[in-house]
């Protein structure tokens, strides 16, 4: 059903932003500055528009009068997720008259329900962390006895208190987001996306025309096909469960399996973790190289997880937590000639155009790097590209990232092999150490911190921490990484006092230092050790 049908006019300012029209204003000047393919050469730009169908959605006659579109909109897209609500609002504001559709509301996704926010909203980033939140304070209960804090009785949580305050907060944010896009002037559609042909959508039955279709339709948790997995739930089921686990098994070692158990470590679930790697994170027990090859359910109702290496019973619930598959079956992309992965995902260039001109795909669809503020990037570049005639790709350096495990983990930059394989010669400063608030808490908490620098031109690569708070500090470190700042910039910085943060700029003496190059004169001991690897 559509909430809103309003069609902007476009402005004279809009037109004046197209190179193709005046492309030797100084407007236009100015943007071939910022444009790194294109920038000594207008033509090559003017080639790359007509090529890629880059320049914004109406034309303008010889005389400069506006040429009537014959599609109903000039962006349609196919998914209100992080991805799709940013172009199309993004585009919008730019003068395009745009649709967007999206499924039913539901905490739960399938081929029929979803909502207007997407994963990140409804069943991913905001759920999870509210429910991290919630996890935390068990832990904060523990540290504040060292600081003189008693309770008469051992602290009791309410299951049912947190999600019913979470699904209403879930409740309240989709209806922003519903007003966000009617307040842009966009066209809510709610239904499900079908593409039909390059230029057209069906949405249950209904067909709407549009210059440009823009495909933003995230992806849904994977299980295994192994016997038993109808009994297994994924992080849909797990954010939204009537009553806390008592004792879950997870399978996976990413981000949703380290998220998920901390956050039901914290609530005094009991965990089990089943991963290929080895790990171990405050009170949760990781098992390695145990994959399991079958569920099964006893008569008293519980689980037992058949593994290679032996079977464990006694779970009331079993998570897999082991990947994401792009969403894009029956959605008729392969008849119209949109070419995908073998994983499903769709295959885009850089400025996120499919194998057909009119189709674009941005966010987790395209399986590039499947985090929120990545989509966003994405559609807001591909808005730029399409609307206001400036090619934009997204930058995916120094993409800064946290998993909100317990101790959460911030990186943003090279790893330090990642920067070995680009640089070959790098040193790498570390910090490890008990935070202030653990001296007094008497809990072994530690925090640690590495930085990753070119030896030749000492700028940092990489800056890495796990410990209370990183996903914070690496956020305002990650502008320092990203504008390509130097370990002496980053000396030249005062701290703040007393914080864990403060370290970053206070490393004096090289861990290790990595040469790929035979060793200079003049390095000794250890370093010597370390640059020959050993
Ligand atoms: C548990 C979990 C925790 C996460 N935590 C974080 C985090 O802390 N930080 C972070 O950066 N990222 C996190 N992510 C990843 C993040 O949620 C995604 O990267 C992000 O939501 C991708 O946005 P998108 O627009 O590509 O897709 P989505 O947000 O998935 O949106 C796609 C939308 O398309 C709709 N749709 C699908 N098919 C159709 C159709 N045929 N017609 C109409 N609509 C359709 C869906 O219902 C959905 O609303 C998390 C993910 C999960 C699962
Ligand atoms: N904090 C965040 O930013 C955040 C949080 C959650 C999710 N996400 C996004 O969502 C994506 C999906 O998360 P995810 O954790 O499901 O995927 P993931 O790709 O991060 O991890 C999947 C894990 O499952 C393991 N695995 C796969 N098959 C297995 C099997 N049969 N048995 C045992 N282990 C198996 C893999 O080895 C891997 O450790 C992430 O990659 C990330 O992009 C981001």
């Amino acid at each position: 059903m559509a909430t809103s049908v309003t069609t902007p006019k476009l402005t004279t300012t809009f037109y004046k932003r197209l190179p193709i029209t005046v492309p030797l204003s100084s407007h236009f000047l100015s943007l071939q500055n910022t444009l790194t393919p294109f920038s000594h050469n207008c033509c090559s730009l003017l080639y790359f528009q007509c090529q890629r169908r880059h320049v914004a959605a109406r034309a303008k006659s010889d005389n400069g009068a506006e040429l009537p579109s014959h599609y109903d909109f000039d962006l349609f897209t196919v998914g209100a997720g992080s991805g799709g609500v940013r172009a199309s609002r993004f585009a919008a504001n730019f003068g395009a008259s745009v649709a967007i559709c999206e499924l039913p509301f539901s905490t739960i996704s399938s081929e029929t329900t979803g909502g207007v926010g997407g994963t990140c909203v409804l069943r991913g980033c905001v759920p999870k962390k509210l429910l991290v939140y919630a996890s935390k304070f068990s832990h904060e209960f523990d540290e504040s006895n060292g600081f003189g804090w008693k309770y008469g009785t051992e602290p009791q949580h309410d299951w049912s208190t947190l999600i019913a305050n979470k699904n209403a907060e879930l409740q309240r944010l989709t209806g922003i987001y519903k007003n966000i896009l009617i307040n842009a002037g966009i066209t809510l559609i709610e239904g499900r996306g079908k593409i039909v042909d390059p230029h057209t959508v069906d949405v249950d039955g209904k067909l709407y025309s549009a210059r440009h279709i823009l495909i933003s339709v995230g992806g849904r948790p994977f299980i295994p096909d192994i016997p038993g997995s109808e009994y297994a739930i994924d992080s849909d089921a797990a954010l939204d469960l009537p009553s806390k686990p008592e004792k879950i098994a997870i399978v996976g070692g990413g981000y949703i399996a380290l998220e998920f158990a901390g956050i039901f470590s914290g609530l005094t679930s009991e965990i089990r973790d089943f991963v290929a790697e080895r790990m171990s994170l405050r009170g949760i027990e990781f098992h390695t190289e145990e994959s399991p090859q079958a569920i099964l359910k006893s008569t008293d109702g519980s689980l037992s997880v058949k593994t290679n290496k032996g079977t464990v019973d006694g779970f009331s619930h079993v998570m897999f937590a082991t990947g994401r598959r792009p969403n894009t079956k029956n959605l008729g992309l392969e008849k119209v000639g949109v070419k995908m992965t073998k994983n499903g995902a769709i295959e885009v260039d850089e400025y996120s155009g499919t194998a057909v001109p009119s189709i674009w795909a941005v966010g987790d669809v395209t399986d590039r790097i499947n985090l929120t503020p990545v989509a966003l990037m994405e559609g807001g570049a591909l808005a730029k590209t399409l609307f206001q005639a400036e090619p934009t790709k997204p930058d995916y350096s120094a993409v800064p990232s946290a998993v909100f495990s317990q101790p959460p983990i911030g990186q943003v930059g090279l790893s330090e092999e990642q920067a070995i394989q680009e640089y070959g010669d790098i040193d790498v400063f570390t910090a490890n150490f008990r935070p202030l608030k653990a001296t007094l808490s008497g809990l072994p908490d530690r925090i640690f911190m590495k930085l990753v620098l070119c030896a030749k031109t000492n700028k940092v690569l990489g800056l890495h921490m796990c410990g209370e708070d990183a996903p914070e500090i690496v956020q305002g470190f990650a502008v320092a990484v990203k504008a390509g700042l130097t370990k002496a910039d980053f000396d030249a910085t005062v701290g703040v006092h007393p914080t864990a943060a403060e370290e970053f700029v206070t490393l004096r003496t090289p861990t290790r230092k990595i040469r790929k190059s035979p060793p200079s004169e003049g390095m000794t001991g250890p370093e010597v050790k370390a640059a020959a690897g050993v």
